[in-house]
């Protein structure tokens, strides 16, 4: 992934300046259409641009399975993992309808889905059936979370091929949270009780079983706080692929709307490995599932949407889409108070 760190620019904090003082002559008071503002500039600064674009979107939905399921961390059974990925692809999933809504084109990636999956419409991308129960050995091979970093570097690329001006990440993988819990409480050196939830909806005594699998895998591993190593030991093939393809969107300047809190663990990773890849992300909604807020913390992210949704696949940041393309309206449609003849 070097190849795509190495391309990888820090916005330039003059086209934001230029974009705030554009958004000041427009015929509204300065300042009056709030956080819509801060996201038109900060879409400015993705595109390098006063006349940014979003549409249409690619909604990319990676999936996966983990060893990890075998501990009964989840509420579903692995199964489910290669029964939505058909579902996404015949279009019944929660994305597809929000996916539909904003027009955008959907692609779905297994990049480590544990059955066989052959359905038409998904791309095959497995690095693996599944990881690794990381309660006993590494999840992964630091050589297969980047194959699958690359995988999902390759479907941001595809997207951008297809006409697409921003991408949507989303992920399936029964056991996910525990993954994504263990992940995060590794990076931010934080107590793992306090960043658990119910994911699917375990009840209670399995919440307390999920917490104790994670703290006896995160003393077994003790894989530090090195991201690499922390995505290889811990982390699964979907969230590997997540931080590629938000790497590669910020390789090629495209605004990438993150998720809930597996999105938001993804980039946390992505941002440890590239810092200046955080300016190219917007954050789409604020997840119920409690690791959220330290991950938004840490990232220094304020979600445009708080909906108490915790379901995943991309969900949040397709229903936030359309804010992105009201920002860019507001920049292109709205006439200045000089061309109106409104007095300031
Ligand atoms: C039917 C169904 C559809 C989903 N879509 C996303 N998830 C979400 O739930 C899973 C993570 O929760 P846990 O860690 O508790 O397994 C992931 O697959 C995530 O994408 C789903 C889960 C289910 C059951
Ligand atoms: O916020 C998420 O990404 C999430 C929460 C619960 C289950 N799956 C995903």
């Amino acid at each position: 992934m070097h190849d795509v760190i190495a391309r990888i620019e820090p916005v330039d904090f003059r086209m934001g300046q230029r974009a705030q003082a554009y958004l000041d002559t427009l015929t509204k008071p300065p300042g009056s259409l709030g956080r819509l503002e801060a996201l038109a500039v900060s879409l400015c600064q993705i595109g390098d641009t006063l006349a940014p674009r979003v549409d249409p979107p690619g909604v990319i939905v990676f999936a996966a399975d983990h060893g990890v399921a075998e501990e009964g961390v989840s509420a579903f059974p692995q199964e489910v993992t290669a029964q939505m990925v058909a579902n996404f692809a015949r279009g019944g999933a929660a994305i597809n309808a929000f996916a539909r809504q904003v027009g955008a084109r959907m692609e779905v990636v297994d990049v480590g889905v544990a059955g066989v999956v052959r359905v038409p419409g998904v791309i095959d991308a497995k690095v693996r059936a599944g990881t690794r129960n990381f309660l006993h050995e590494d999840a992964m091979t630091e050589a297969e979370a980047l194959q699958a970093m690359r995988a999902g570097a390759l479907a941001v690329e595809r997207a951008r091929a297809a006409g697409c001006h921003s991408v949507i990440l989303g992920e399936m993988g029964i056991a996910n949270t525990t993954a994504s819990s263990a992940v995060l409480a590794a990076l931010l050196n934080h107590p793992v009780a306090a960043l658990v939830g119910a994911g699917t909806g375990i009840a209670r005594e399995r919440l307390a079983h999920k917490i104790a699998v994670i703290e006896r895998a995160l003393a077994a591993r003790g894989c530090g706080r090195e991201p690499a190593r922390v995505l290889a030991a811990l982390g699964g093939l979907e969230l590997a692929a997540m931080v590629g393809g938000f790497l590669a969107a910020a390789a090629h300047r495209l605004p990438a709307v993150v998720d809930g809190f597996i999105a938001s663990v993804a980039a946390l990773v992505a941002v440890r490995l590239c810092p200046a890849a955080r300016a190219y992300l917007v954050f789409g909604h604020r997840s119920a599932e409690p690791g959220h807020a330290h991950a938004l913390e840490a990232l220094e992210a304020i979600p445009l949407l708080a909906l108490d949704m915790r379901l995943g696949e991309g969900s949040g940041a397709a229903l936030a889409f359309p804010l992105l393309r009201a920002a860019c309206a507001m920049l292109r449609d709205m006439a200045t108070f000089d061309a109106a003849g409104v007095a300031r």
